[in-house]
């Protein structure tokens, strides 16, 4: 529990202040269409997935149980928002206990959006050795800031350029628990700055 910023009746708040952009249905829609095209890219070649924590844990969960070949499963976390709504520097706390040397990575996280996240950990994958690495996201934000053009190899759905929480995503560390896709008045994340 974070012992600064905005707590339990907060996030209680945000969560009926915000508006629902996905509901659970389209998620898990969006969710069946990622499964068939990995399935169709990693089926025979025994991939290594990479789970970027914390946010990638629902995705990821949600995803796997849909993913139906041999495929192993490890994760890393890099945190570049820490518990707040703004972004800093890549921070790593958690590297693979799999060694990544010739196998092909698919980097699972919940969300691009500047990109600066999954260049980062793209990069160290590549260093590590890896065949190939390749990206899915839940999320990919749509705006025109993209850390050297960053783009989702797969990626479930768009949302415009709002703060957004659920599905893994988080509102100070709340919220990840929210069964949809939901964006934050801007006039609340006002409130956090
Ligand atoms: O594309 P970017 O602008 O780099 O942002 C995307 C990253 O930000 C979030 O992680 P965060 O740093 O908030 O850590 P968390 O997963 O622990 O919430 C999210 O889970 C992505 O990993
Ligand atoms: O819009 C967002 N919501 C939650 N976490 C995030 N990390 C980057 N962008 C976001």
């Amino acid at each position: 529990m974070p012992s600064t910023g905005p707590g339990p009746e907060d996030a209680a708040r945000v969560l009926r202040e915000s508006d629902c952009i996905y509901d659970a249905a389209a998620v898990a829609g969006a969710l069946d269409s990622l499964a068939g095209s990995i399935t169709q890219a990693y089926g025979d070649i025994n991939p290594l997935l990479l789970v970027v924590m914390t946010g990638g844990f629902v995705f990821a969960g949600q995803l796997l149980t849909r993913l139906n070949f041999p495929l192993q499963v490890d994760y890393l976390h890099a945190t570049r928002y820490r518990s707040g709504t703004r972004g800093h520097e890549v921070e790593w706390r958690v590297a693979p206990k799999i060694s990544l040397q010739d196998r092909h990575v698919l980097v699972i996280d919940d969300i691009l959006d500047e990109g600066h996240t999954l260049h980062a950990v793209l990069g160290s994958c590549r260093d590590a050795g890896a065949a190939s690495v390749k990206t899915a996201v839940l999320v990919e934000k749509l705006h025109d800031r993209k850390y050297q053009g960053i783009k989702a190899d797969f990626s479930g759905l768009d949302v415009e350029d709002r703060y957004v929480f659920g599905y893994g995503l988080d509102y100070h560390e709340y919220l990840r628990n929210a069964p949809g896709i939901y964006a934050v008045p801007d006039s609340l994340l006002a409130e956090d700055a």
